[in-house]
């Protein structure tokens, strides 16, 4: 998908929302485990009930990889029924991949290709030419790791070097690597307060933003200085959404939830 369809869609939906699908089998309602794929059962309630104020889907692969040939089944379901019914929707295959080159190559093919996902996010750890095999996919999208939700963030991103933090660092070098029109950033809503520098890195970017939810970031607060005039941010949560209700009612209380936050980024949009 190009970044003008994602914006468009973002417009018309009054919503940068994106639905993180965390699937955890002891978390879902008892009464989906008695089906043969109740993965897949519970992926296709959430986004029917949300898909009116979701923009994106995020599926985190451990989440599936966790099943072993089940759980990517699973997944291969959930991205081919998005793909089928919702094409106007953005997919993240929320992988976290990165490796030499050669094997970078094949894990862009799995995600970008075999599967069919719009975008994958990638570590930044090994450099360039461990990124750059993603960036070449055209019409796909590579989602680097940039400032993370979690604490651990501190022990290397927010290290001070020479010049700046480490995650300043890795959203200014990456920028002049080739094909990075097609790079997008991950930044936690729990450091909202390093906004400002990094639109001031990245003005144009699109920020893939976790942490709204179950993490406890803010969504006000990452719009202040997120927002950009092509908008610029994907504001995700998993747990907040699909957890919403253990019971029968789990997919009407995702959507209550969906809802919710699909509303309050209608004010910030205006
Ligand atoms: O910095 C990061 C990067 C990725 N994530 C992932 O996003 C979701 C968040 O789930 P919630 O349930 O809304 O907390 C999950 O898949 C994480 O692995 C992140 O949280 N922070």
């Amino acid at each position: 998908m190009d970044i003008e369809k994602l914006i468009e869609e973002i417009k018309k939906k009054k919503s940068f929302l994106c639905v993180g699908l965390d699937v955890d089998l002891e978390k879902i309602p008892p009464h989906l485990k008695e089906l043969e794929d109740p993965i897949f059962e519970f992926n296709k309630a959430i986004i029917e009930a949300t898909h009116s104020y979701a923009v994106a889907y995020k599926p985190n692969t451990a989440f599936y990889e966790a099943y072993g040939i089940q759980g990517w089944k699973s997944l291969e379901r959930t991205i081919r029924y998005l793909n089928t019914n919702y094409p106007e929707i953005f997919t993240i295959a929320d992988a976290k991949r990165g490796d030499i080159g050669n094997t970078s190559t094949r894990y862009a093919k799995a995600f970008l290709e075999a599967m069919n996902f719009d975008s994958i996010t990638v570590a930044p750890y090994m450099g360039k030419d461990s990124v750059e095999p993603f960036l070449a996919f055209e019409n796909k999208h590579t989602i680097l790791l940039a400032l993370t939700s979690n604490q651990g963030a501190n022990d290397f991103q927010l290290q001070e070097t020479q010049q700046n933090q480490l995650f300043e660092q890795v959203i200014a070098t990456s920028q002049k690597w080739k094909n990075a029109e097609r790079l997008m950033y991950v930044v936690g809503a729990t450091k909202a307060a390093h906004f400002k520098k990094i639109r001031a890195i990245a003005p144009h970017h699109f920020l893939l933003v976790p942490g709204v939810g179950a993490q406890g970031g803010s969504l006000k607060e990452v719009c202040r200085f997120g927002l950009t005039e092509d908008i610029g941010l994907l504001i995700n949560s998993s747990r907040g959404i699909i957890y919403a209700s253990k019971e029968k009612d789990f997919a009407e209380k995702a959507a209550l939830k969906a809802q919710e936050l699909q509303q309050e980024m209608a004010i910030y949009l205006n």
